[in-house]
């Protein structure tokens, strides 16, 4: 679904990403992690094209997408719920949740997609008309993601999705994570919460300085004392 094979990218003169190779299939939820300034947010953002690619290539679902403008890649399915949530303070929930569908211009925003939301989302129904702004830190992220996935994206990504939240809304927040598998759809999630995202994720890459210097399924990674010593160097 997702391939990103030698992708070096960085700002101005500073390389970030130094040939990094991943992989993520249809029905997956991979986990990227690392330290902090490892490259993991650099990564998603070249994935969906706002950061440039120096060398290397990235496809989507065998199509090459390497250096196409963001906009192009998210109308081919790419959605990207960036660090800090990024909804419209100022828009009502519904408005933020129906930003989601622009993508497809040509097919109006079905009432019947909105209800497949809030089914996923219960809480919003009774909040649909208040402004997203005096939501919750952890309800933004949920509307964040809920309008993504109005997009209906093959691939996700998801920026640590639970910066900022309380325990419990973390709780939630995986919940939902967990909840996102589908058959059709890949899912990339960039975090700081290891243990926890190990659980969700069928599979794993460990960053260090730009480059992947771990990989495997979660239930290896979990268990991989190597892992701890990429976090400390
Ligand atoms: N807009 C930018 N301009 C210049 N340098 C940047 C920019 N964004 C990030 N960097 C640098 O690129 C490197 C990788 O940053 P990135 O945000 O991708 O790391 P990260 O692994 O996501 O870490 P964190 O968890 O701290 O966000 C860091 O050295 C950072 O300072």
């Amino acid at each position: 679904m997702l391939s990103i094979k030698d992708v070096e990218a960085g700002y101005g003169l500073t390389p970030v990403l130094q040939g990094v190779s991943i992989e993520v299939k249809a029905g997956e939820i991979v986990a990227v992690l690392g330290p902090n300034g490892a490259g993991k947010s650099t990564l998603l953002r070249t994935i969906s094209g706002l950061v440039a690619v120096r060398a290397g290539r990235i496809e989507l679902s065998g199509q090459p997408v390497t250096g196409m403008a963001a906009h192009r890649i998210a109308r081919l399915g790419v959605a990207h719920v960036i660090e800090g949530r990024g909804i419209l303070p100022n828009l009502s929930v519904k408005d933020n949740l129906m930003l989601g569908s622009f993508l497809r211009p040509r097919q109006k925003f079905m009432k019947s997609e909105l209800e497949g939301a809030l089914e996923q989302f219960p809480w919003m129904s009774s909040r649909l008309s208040e402004l997203g702004g005096r939501l919750s830190g952890g309800q933004q992220q949920m509307l964040a993601i809920a309008r993504a996935l109005l997009g209906k994206p093959e691939v996700l990504l998801l920026d640590e999705p639970s910066l900022g939240l309380s325990p419990l809304m973390t709780d939630e927040l995986f919940e939902t994570i967990e909840a996102l598998r589908s058959s059709d759809r890949a899912v990339l999630i960039v975090e700081q919460q290891m243990h926890r995202t190990l659980q969700v994720a069928s599979r794993g890459y460990v960053i260090q300085r730009g480059k992947v210097v771990l990989e495997g399924s979660a239930e290896v990674l979990r268990t991989d004392g190597r892992i701890e010593k990429a976090y400390m160097s």
